[in-house]
Order: structure tokens, then sequence, then C-alpha cells
């Protein structure tokens, strides 16, 4: 495996996998754990090559969140790649992706707002703006990315159409269901700042949320589990709720009621210091 910090080394050395075959890209940032191997691994079964970048964006934190308190862990992470066959590694330093006078962002309007872009305002242009850059580095015919993060999810799809991104178009934007601990938690980087009782009071919210699926697929009134899926989660010893909505599955407008189209309970909520966030599909009621 290649470990490549600056980009004229990145485009040679993903230009000689390409002469051998299909390239997959797998962003992240770093401190990985089981959910993001899951996608590495899916990765080599979609192409011949697979690239995967760590690199802790600054432009997605907002002035009073974690950016310096995130793990960074590349030693730990490089051998965990290395095991599971990965050809380059793209660990861009903070002045190789944003040399000095960097002054373009890319912004998707719809699928931004609400939800994590109005908890994290400038969050999603962040996002749109470096997934932008690694798309045009590595010009991947596939790239991976976790549906635990949903709304991110859809505002890159969105940026890959209508920036008319040929590669990867935007149906070659694979989502990787979402990685559970065994019990329901799902998996998270941000996992490791919760202290013991915070991280065992953490299972009420999938639970909370798997009940709320399960009401409304039952016909229950969509405001009343809302209402009591927040309930449930402060009950387990969150201490905030930032959202807990219906949403389409696709184009994210809030629902009051089940539609015809598929559907997401998405959710996120504070336990200590920690925002943790989740969402699970929702089936249209049988009747
Ligand atoms: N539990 C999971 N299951 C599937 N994919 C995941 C999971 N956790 C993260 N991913 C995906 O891995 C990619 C990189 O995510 P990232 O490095 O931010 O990790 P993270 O665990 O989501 O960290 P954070 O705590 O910052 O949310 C994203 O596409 C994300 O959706
Ligand atoms: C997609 C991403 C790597 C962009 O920095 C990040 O938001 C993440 O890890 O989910
Ligand atoms: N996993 C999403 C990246 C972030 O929270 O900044």
């Amino acid at each position: 495996m290649q470990i490549l910090h600056a980009l004229d080394p990145l485009r040679n050395a993903v230009n000689a996998l390409r002469g051998r075959g299909t390239v997959a890209l797998v962003p992240t940032m770093g401190a990985l754990h089981e959910g993001h191997l899951t996608l590495v691994r899916q990765a080599r079964q979609q192409a011949e090559s697979v690239v995967v970048s760590i690199f802790v964006n600054p432009l997605q934190f907002g002035a009073n969140e974690d950016l310096d308190a995130y793990p960074r862990q590349l030693a730990r992470d490089s051998a965990l790649l290395e095991a599971e066959g990965v050809d380059i590694l793209w660990a861009p330093t903070v002045d190789a992706m944003y040399p000095a006078g960097f002054a373009t962002s890319v912004s998707v309007a719809g699928v931004s707002e609400g939800l994590c872009g109005a908890a994290r305002p400038g969050h999603f242009d962040g996002v749109a703006t470096v997934v932008c850059k690694l798309f045009n580095q590595v010009l991947p015919d596939v790239a991976l990315f976790g549906e635990k993060d949903w709304q991110q999810l859809a505002v890159i799809r969105r940026m890959a159409r209508d920036l008319d991104l040929s590669r990867p178009c935007a149906s070659a934007i694979l989502g990787v269901p979402t990685v559970r601990e065994s019990d329901g938690l799902a998996m998270s980087s941000r996992n490791a700042y919760l202290s013991a009782e915070d991280r065992a009071r953490a299972v009420a919210l999938p639970r909370a949320m798997k009940t709320a699926v399960a009401a409304i697929e039952q016909g229950a009134v969509v405001a009343e589990v809302l209402a009591q899926l927040r309930e449930d989660i402060v009950a387990g010893g969150f201490l905030s709720i930032d959202y807990a909505e219906l949403r389409d599955a696709d184009d994210l407008t809030a629902l009051s009621a089940p539609g015809g189209n598929p559907m997401r309970l998405i959710v996120a909520a504070r336990i200590g210091s920690t925002r943790l966030i989740d969402n699970m599909p929702v089936s249209p009621p049988a009747h």
C-alpha cells in the first residue's frame, strides 16, 4: 500500500492503477472502525483497485466543534488498511488540500438544509467541497459512503448529479448499510468520546428508534410516534435532541404521514458532550 500526502504523487499512482482496471474511492476522516472497513471490503468487490482517503476536513467543522479533539491515528489506520489490501492511502495535509488562496465552496441547496445542516451551519458546504475535490483528485469509477450519514449521502448524490461529475456518476455512488455494535448502537468514531456510563446508555437511541419504526409501520399517528420517541430518548439518558423526524428517503422532505415512497426515520441527539446521529428505513403501513 502506498501512503501519499501530496497531489502529484497521488495522481501518478492512481494513473498507474487505472491501467489495471477500475478504481474505487472510500473517503473517511480516519479513526477507523468496522463500519469503515466494511466500506473498504465492499469497495474491493466493486473495483480492481481501492483508494482510501483519510482527511480531517477543517471546512466541515464549526468554530465550537471538535476539530482539534477529533481522533487522529494514522499509524493504526494504515496498518488496518494494509491488512485489507488497500492500494493507496491518500492522506493529504491541510495545505495540500487547501493551498494558500483557496477560495471556492460547493454548496448544495435543499437537501443540505435542515437536520444536520441546521444544527451545524456550513457543515455540508465543507463536506460537498472536500468530496468534490476528492472526486477530482482520484477520478474514481465508484465511491462508497455509509448510510449512517444519510443526509451526507443525499447531499453527495445531488452534487454529483448537478455538477455532471462524470466519474463517479451519481449512480456509482454506493451507500453501505450502517454497521452496528452488538447492542445496536451505530458504529462511529465519535463513540470513543463516550464515558462507560454514557456508552451503556447510548443504546437507548437505536432501541427507541426501532420501536418508533415499528409503530409507524403498524399505522400509528406519526406526530404521536415522534413525541414518544423524543421522550424515550431523553428517558434513556440523552441530554437533548437536535431533531427526530420522518423524512422522504431520497429528497429528505419532512413527512407528517407515510407516503408511498421509501422513508427514513432520522435522529441526532446529545449524550454527555457527544452528538450521535442515526437513521433507519421505514416501510409504508401494510393496510
Ligand atoms: N457505522 C457505520 N456503518 C457504515 N458506514 C459508516 C459507519 N460509520 C461511518 N461510516 C461511513 O464511513 C465514512 C467515513 O466516515 P467518518 O470517517 O466520518 O466516520 P464516522 O464514524 O462517521 O465518524 P464521526 O464520528 O465523525 O461521525 C462515511 O461515508 C460514513 O458514513
Ligand atoms: C465524507 C467525508 C470523508 C468528507 O470529509 C466525511 O464527512 C465523513 O467521513 O463522513
Ligand atoms: N461522519 C460525518 C463527518 C462529520 O461529522 O463531520
